[in-house]
């Protein structure tokens, strides 16, 4: 209804294309339910954002359209959470996906019955309005199916040096989702199974009533800068080489700007000023964390980093000229030949604010030589 209401108010005073009159007209039947499949009309006939956040927000919450819409999917697959990758002719690496009538065919063909795709979770759609599906296959076993489906269950570190930075937050939705699934099967207030609705955007507890979403941990992330050099730091679990921005969860009742400036003194025993935002992303490790990225800086002369070494290996100071080397050589295969100094994948978010800093130092010294 509220689509429709908010259409028609948007198109009030001006003349309606004939798509955007069969837009609504269909629309208006999907919200009075009294055409069935008129979400795959709907979504094929529709490419605008509004339209399709409108059509996957209607299947996170009808099961019935949830179930139409999967008949025509296509679908994400994973092996005890690693996805699956191919290689194109060109030998680029992409995210596997299977049109939902193939995917049964396989899943028939390495013993498993072709109903269980129904176990799928809802990811989201394509820019063309194809639903899309994440499914963890890893009862099946895993050489059968890759040799089925021509293609590798890959971890998902290491797929994030792999594939492109739009199918690593694909990858890593589809990962996060089904582990949150997988680890939220009961009521944590009364110990009773929880079950799922079509889509997998909540669980109910029948017992008690309980609804649990899909959560995620907010972590704020932080470049600090003295003004011409940045700080970064590795934990020892890293790979080796591997450098990144500081990080830490935030505490429970604290705001972003309180937990950077908590984290910062911890960790390296600095106190941060002007705090600027830079971004979010959701990251899915350990358990789905919610990445809040900032920039900040110090005072260039209390730049003396005292590491907490329960929480870090080393941090230091880099250049801008160490910085560039680094953005410009990412590592191919990072565990068996690491450089001696890295930073995390273009699709971290540490990748992007380190990039921001290197592109500002960048200007500041063009800006200075033509002073
Ligand atoms: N996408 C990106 O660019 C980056 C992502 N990260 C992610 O940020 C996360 C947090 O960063 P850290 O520096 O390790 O955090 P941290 O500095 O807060 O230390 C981690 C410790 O905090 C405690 N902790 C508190 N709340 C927790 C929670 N909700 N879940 C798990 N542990 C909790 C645990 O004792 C844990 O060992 C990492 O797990 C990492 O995956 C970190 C750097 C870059
Ligand atoms: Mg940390």
């Amino acid at each position: 209804m509220l689509f429709v209401t908010q259409s028609f108010e948007s198109n009030c005073g001006r003349l309606l294309h004939p798509r955007q009159f069969i837009v609504g007209i269909l629309a208006m039947l999907q919200s009075f339910k009294l055409f069935n499949n008129c979400n795959l009309v709907f979504s094929r006939s529709c490419s605008g954002y509004v339209s399709r956040t409108r059509y996957l927000m209607r299947l996170k919450e009808d099961d019935e359209a949830c179930r139409e819409a999967l008949k025509f999917a296509n679908v994400l697959l994973y092996h005890k959470l690693a996805p699956l990758l191919q290689k194109t002719r060109s030998g680029v690496c992409k995210v596997a996906s299977f049109k939902t009538a193939d995917l049964k065919q396989i899943l028939e063909k390495v013993g498993k019955d072709k109903h269980f795709i129904n176990e799928s979770f809802l990811l989201g759609c394509t820019d063309k309005s194809e639903p899309q599906f994440s499914l963890e296959v890893g009862e099946v076993e895993r050489s059968a199916l890759e040799q089925e489906c021509r293609g590798t269950f890959v971890d998902l570190r290491k797929a994030f040096f792999m594939i492109t930075p739009s199918e690593s937050a694909l990858a890593a939705k589809g990962q996060a989702l089904l582990r949150w699934h997988q680890t939220n099967g009961f009521c944590s207030a009364t110990g009773q199974p929880t079950t799922r609705n079509q889509s997998g955007s909540f669980r109910v507890c029948q017992s008690s009533g309980i609804t649990y979403y899909p959560k995620m941990s907010p972590v704020v992330i932080v470049l600090v800068s003295d003004g011409s050099r940045c700080l970064l730091a590795r934990q020892a679990m890293f790979p080796p080489g591997m450098y990144s921005a500081l990080s830490g969860f935030c505490d429970m009742g604290e705001s972003v700007e309180e937990a950077l400036h908590r984290e910062v003194a911890e960790e390296v025993g600095l106190e941060v000023e002007n705090l600027q935002y830079s971004g979010s992303q959701h990251w899915p490790f350990p358990q789905s964390s919610f990445m809040l990225a900032c920039h900040a800086t110090v005072n260039p002369n209390k730049t003396q980093v005292n590491i907490d070494k329960a929480e870090l290996e080393d941090a230091r100071w880099f250049t801008l000229e160490e910085i560039t080397t680094a953005l410009q050589n990412p590592p191919r295969n990072p565990r068996e030949q690491p450089p001696v100094f890295w930073v995390p994948p273009s699709y971290a978010i540490a990748n992007q604010l380190i990039r921001e800093w290197a592109n500002q130092q960048q200007l500041l010294r063009s800006t200075h030589r033509l002073k």
